[in-house]
């Protein structure tokens, strides 16, 4: 069954533990987040400071999301800090297979992601050597945005090369996802759904609960 990740991007700062509670009291096994530089992406948003902190009291698998230039900079820091799985930019990368290799050295699962304008050939050479793909449903850089439906096609390519090359990485989708496209989201070949705005916008228990309910009646 697909899982769903909520994007503590649209959390509120202010409440963080709490949110974090209701989100493992309803159910939520991965939490993504994300991680923004200013340089590779417009906005900044925070670092392993944050992560550090809220992995003390928090159970939950961290999926980190680095959206920042030559991330091979600082994978030992993100996992010192408590990341689960490290996902980086194919875009943000000058040696892409360095960047692998020094995740390799860490025992966290290793992800490349492609932007919208970027095609699944970026991945192609390393896909035997990660355990997952994400596919970027909106521009990286900010929550709020509307799925580019068109990312999709990448989601059932991905899927499609898997069972071609008998690969067992998994695919997530980040961005835009919502309550109504989420089962189209899932029947494309999506295992980890991100979801920020549409777990943290209004109540997150039923936001979760609704959202967990779609992938069910999907899978
Ligand atoms: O990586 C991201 C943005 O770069 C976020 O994970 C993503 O946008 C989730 O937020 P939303 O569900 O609001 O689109
Ligand atoms: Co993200």
């Amino acid at each position: 069954m697909s899982e769903l990740a909520p994007s503590i991007l649209s959390a509120d700062f202010t409440h963080l533990g709490e949110q974090l509670h209701t989100l493992e009291k309803s159910g939520t096994k991965v939490l993504h987040i994300d991680v923004m530089d200013g340089a590779f992406v417009p906005s900044i948003s925070f670092g392993m400071p944050v992560i550090r902190s809220i992995r003390k009291d928090c159970g939950m698998f961290f999926d980190v999301h680095l959206m920042i230039q030559e991330p091979v900079r600082y994978i030992r820091e993100f996992v010192e800090a408590g990341a689960d799985s490290i996902t980086v930019h194919v875009e943000a990368c000058s040696d892409i297979q360095k960047t692998i290799d020094e995740m390799k050295q860490y025992r966290i699962k290793v992800a490349l992601s492609v932007n919208p304008a970027t095609g699944v050939d970026a991945v192609l050479p390393y896909l035997d050597q990660i355990d997952m793909v994400l596919v970027m449903g909106v521009e990286p850089g900010f929550g709020g945005q509307k799925l580019i439906p068109q990312t999709l096609e990448k989601v059932k390519e991905l899927d499609r090369l898997r069972k071609e090359k008998g690969l067992s990485y998994q695919i997530e989708l980040d961005g835009g996802v919502n309550r109504e496209n989420l089962t189209k989201i899932i029947e494309h070949g999506t295992d980890i759904a991100v979801a920020g705005t549409a777990v943290f916008r209004g109540n997150i228990r039923e936001n979760v609960r609704d959202l967990q309910e779609v992938i069910a009646g999907a899978s």
